[in-house]
């Protein structure tokens, strides 16, 4: 089997964070989003991004996966400074993950196993029976292998999900970023989809970083969460989801983990 991994991550020592972000500042324009962040996840957590509406959460992703330039700060991805890097070597670092949104992953126009080789023609050299070769391990390790010919619009909502990952994964990459996987599924298709994450994370000790609000899915995939606040325009609380819940002193976190409590008692 060819390498299909554009650069290989094994050279960033195991105590070096995956992800690593300094004083990391947002702005469009005069609007600061975020102020100085900094924050690092190791390889292999899964670490949940959390907060109201408007405080930042799909900004910062889209400065962790280049889409946006910071205003200031630095950005580490893979031992690689991102925030330093244009043309080429840009290009490589971008390489190094792999990214679901939460709407409009996948190409329409294309079966589901097109989309899978999608970034295998883009940033591989490998030939059509081998890109397909990858993309099919990858469809099986979602559990879609038999929809491969199928069209995206022929998929539930929660198989369109597992497709956008599968493609996040043709690269082997070594960080996922999912932006709101769980949104518009029921709660037992949103379940399976964090039990795919989990197993993904644990296999093949891949790191993710997930936006998302909901608490089933925090408290289940998250080793840790990060949670901003749009008047701090920062991170007010990072830790493991119960220890926030329980023990943090912002009432504000609190009451973000604690919410719905009081209907269900
Ligand atoms: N492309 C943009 N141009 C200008 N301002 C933007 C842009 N994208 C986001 N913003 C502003 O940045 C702030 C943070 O938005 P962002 O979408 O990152 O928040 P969020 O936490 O993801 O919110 P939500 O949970 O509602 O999706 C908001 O005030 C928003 O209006």
């Amino acid at each position: 089997m060819p390498n299909t991994a554009p650069m290989s991550t094994a050279a960033v020592p195991a105590a070096e964070p995956l992800v690593r972000v300094e004083d990391l500042t947002c702005a469009y324009g005069d609007n600061v989003v975020l102020r100085d962040v900094s924050f690092a996840v190791p390889r292999g957590e899964v670490l949940t991004i959390l907060g109201g509406s408007g405080c930042g959460k799909s900004t910062l992703l889209k400065h962790l996966i280049g889409l946006e330039r910071p205003a200031s700060g630095r950005i580490w991805l893979a031992g690689r400074e991102l925030t330093a890097a244009e043309g080429q070597a840009r290009r490589r670092i971008l390489a190094t993950f792999g990214v679901a949104y939460q709407a409009g992953a996948l190409f329409g126009s294309m079966s589901v196993l097109e989309n899978v080789m999608l970034p295998l023609a883009e940033h591989t050299a490998l030939d059509l029976p081998a890109r397909e070769l990858v993309a099919r391990l990858k469809l099986r390790e979602v559990g879609l292998e038999a929809y491969a010919d199928y069209a995206p619009s022929e998929l539930s909502g929660g198989m369109q999900k597992r497709a956008a990952i599968a493609r996040a994964l043709a690269l082997d990459p070594a960080i996922i970023f999912l932006d709101e996987p769980s949104a518009g599924l029921d709660p037992i298709t949103s379940a399976e989809l964090d039990a795919l994450i989990l197993r993904l994370s644990r296999a093949l000790s891949l790191t993710f970083i997930v936006v998302t609000h909901e608490l089933a899915s925090i408290f289940t995939i998250a080793d840790r969460a990060l949670m901003l606040d749009k008047q701090e325009k920062g991170i007010i609380a990072v830790g493991k989801p119960a220890e926030l819940r329980d023990h943090h002193p912002d009432p504000r976190v609190t009451r973000f983990f604690r919410r719905g409590e009081e209907t269900q008692a």
